[in-house]
């Protein structure tokens, strides 16, 4: 059992691990909110800059910071630092993130625990796992239930231009849900909470392959009929890879499911997206990987995606066509004439709900009897 902080109130000690797009702009958004925010970086270059000119030299570039951040690092806060923090919001890709709470496990109090939040939308390689298995193991299942996962539309550069913004924030501990839900609500960004964080985390990682897949689509120029049937076929996939994991489907309705799936396939702003307009154009991913200067979580999570749908024996030709691009060296014309070359399908068939990996990862956590349908959508 852990015993978590009360709501953080409007002052709040926030502590935002990774100062990449996503980190910055959230510190700076929590930072307008009057917190006292700390941002851990781990370059001692950006350090200073930040801390002289309340800019980040190397992401977000051209955004002015509240007054109210301080960047820290790069060694890992100290278990004073931790202890004093209401929240720590873990922005740091997902393949990263195990050796990163190895290091901070030892440092939280079980007694008193900050808000734990996580916003990185990808699957570890190796392993296989979701963000909730590597906090679970790094951290423990008590830990694990309490974390809060954060996922939706939302391009940092236009967070901080207050553009009006949504996303879903889930926990399998309703409570921490809604302390995180409060601290980030603005006018300009709403918080929606739910109960699926399985499915929340799925369909946040899964909407990645399908953006590297829309923006080669359009890189090999095809035009709108194409991008929509990706985006459709895409949600279809998503939905059954969810569904056989043991989520619950109707997630994949939601801004985490075809809501950031639609962002992130329609507009050059996404990182995935660009990776694969970039193949499409005929460059290597060799060359794109070197000169994206940021993450694109989907190139890896695409593997560990490939692993888990032939695990559970689930149709997914989109995302199998877009892991044989980036890792079999196929030519990106041929993979989409093979796909339209499949015979005719149903257009819709849900494989059945009992969900394998969903189960383990609950029996993990001590949730056995945890039904995501019901929790997701309380009167079904
Ligand atoms: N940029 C965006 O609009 C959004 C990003 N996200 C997610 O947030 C996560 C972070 O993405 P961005 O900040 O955009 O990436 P980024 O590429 O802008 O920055 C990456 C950050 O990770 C840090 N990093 C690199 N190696 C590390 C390591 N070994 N340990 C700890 N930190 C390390 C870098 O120093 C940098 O601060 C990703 O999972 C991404 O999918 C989610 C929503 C929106
Ligand atoms: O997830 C995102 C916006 O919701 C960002 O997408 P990219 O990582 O593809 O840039």
């Amino acid at each position: 059992m852990v015993t978590s902080k009360p709501q953080p109130d409007s002052n709040s000690k926030v502590l935002v691990l990774g100062a990449g797009n996503f980190g910055s702009c959230l510190a700076s958004h929590l930072g307008d909110s009057q917190h006292d925010v700390f941002m851990w970086a781990r370059e001692p270059d950006l350090i200073k800059h930040f801390n002289l000119h309340h800019r980040n030299p190397i992401y977000l570039v051209d955004h002015d910071f509240p007054q109210n951040i301080a960047a820290v690092g790069p060694e890992q806060p100290d278990k004073e630092f931790i202890d004093k923090m209401d929240v720590l919001l873990f922005a740091i890709p997902t393949q990263f993130l195990r050796a990163n709470l190895e290091q901070i496990r030892p440092k939280l109090d079980i007694n008193n625990l900050p808000l734990l939040i996580f916003v990185n939308k990808g699957i570890e390689i190796g392993t296989h796992a979701l963000t909730l298995e590597i906090i679970a193991d790094t951290c423990g299942p008590d830990i694990a239930k309490a974390a809060t996962f954060i996922s939706g539309p939302s391009f940092a550069k236009e967070i901080v231009e207050r553009q009006p913004t949504s996303v879903s924030v889930a926990s399998f501990t309703e409570s921490e849900a809604v302390k995180a839900a409060n601290l980030f609500h603005q006018p300009h960004f709403r918080c929606y909470t739910g109960g699926d964080p399985i499915g929340i985390e799925l369909s946040g990682a899964l909407k990645n392959v399908y953006a590297i897949a829309s923006g080669m689509s359009d890189g090999l120029g095809f035009l709108n009929n194409t991008r929509a049937m990706i985006i459709t076929r895409g949600l279809a996939e998503m939905t059954c890879i969810g569904t056989a994991y043991g989520a619950s489907p109707l997630t994949f309705l939601g801004l985490s499911g075809v809501g950031d799936l639609f962002l992130t396939c329609s507009s050059s702003n996404s990182r995935n997206y660009t990776v694969g307009y970039r193949l499409g154009k005929g460059e290597s991913l060799e060359t794109i990987m070197k000169t994206l200067g940021s993450v694109a979580e989907g190139v890896s999570t695409t593997k560990a995606v490939k692993k888990v749908v032939d695990d559970l024996g689930v149709s997914a030709p989109i995302a199998s066509s877009v892991y044989d691009v980036l890792y079999n060296g196929k030519d990106t014309k041929l993979a989409v004439r093979q796909l339209m070359e499949l015979p005719p399908s149903r257009e819709l068939e849900l494989p059945p709900t009992a969900g394998g990996p969903a189960r383990q990862l609950l029996r993990k956590l001590g949730l056995e009897n945890t039904d995501l349908n019901t929790i997701m959508h309380p009167h079904l």
